[in-house]
């Protein structure tokens, strides 16, 4: 694989680390210092894509920091049209999940890429309908004793436990877990950062 070593991942995450991993492509990770704060007047897309844009911005603007292509990236849970991002407590969790129990919903991710030589940044956001079974109050607060719920937005990690409530989905899988692997690979290969397969020769 040809790549310039040059790639930044601006996330604390460490699922997208771990997606990231996955296919190969070494990078490092420089976690970003945005506040997650919503706006009004903001569409859950425009949400998405001003942080995955600042988290990748920030990350480049700074100095110290050696790199040419700088991803960021945001994902959020999208029911009736209102953003669900990381539950603040137990409490909070639990009234995500009972709103999401034996209904359908969408998971948002957005993403960025920033050329720090060129100083432009392609960002696009890519959407998952999920549908979760019936959940009994036993099931909610059986898996909110596990953890598991409170880092991830909507409360819920596919990647975990949290599987057993999902009984269908339609779309990208890795951009539930947190990163459009798809779309972010054919974004770096596109603007030449990276190449997972050179044609034989
Ligand atoms: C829905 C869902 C979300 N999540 C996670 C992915 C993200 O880490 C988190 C959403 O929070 P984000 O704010 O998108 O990301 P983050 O704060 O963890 O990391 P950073 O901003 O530094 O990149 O929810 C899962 O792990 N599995 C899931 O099924």
């Amino acid at each position: 694989m040809k790549s310039t070593h040059d790639i930044v991942l601006a996330s604390a995450s460490p699922r997208r680390r771990e997606l990231l991993e996955r296919v190969g492509i070494p990078f490092r990770v420089v976690p970003s210092d945005i506040p997650e704060d919503e706006r009004p007047g903001e569409s859950p897309e425009e949400h998405v894509l001003r942080l995955s844009r600042d988290k990748a911005g920030e990350v480049a603007g700074r100095a110290d920091i050696p790199g040419r292509w700088f991803i960021g990236s945001d994902t959020i849970v999208l029911r009736d049209g209102g953003i669900l991002g990381k539950p603040a407590d137990e409490a909070e969790a639990a009234a995500m999940l009972r709103s999401l129990s034996g209904r359908e919903h969408r998971v948002l991710s957005g993403y960025a890429v920033h050329d720090r030589e060129t100083g432009t940044t392609h960002a696009d956001v890519v959407a998952t309908r999920v549908r979760f079974k019936p959940l009994t109050a036993a099931e909610i607060a059986g898996y909110i004793a596990t953890g598991e719920p409170m880092d991830k937005a909507g409360a819920y990690a596919i990647q975990g436990i949290g599987v057993f409530m999902v009984e269908a989905i339609e779309g990208s899988y890795t951009n539930v877990v947190g990163l459009p692997l798809c779309e972010v690979v054919a974004t770096l290969e596109r603007l030449g950062a990276v190449r997972l397969f050179e044609n034989p020769t």
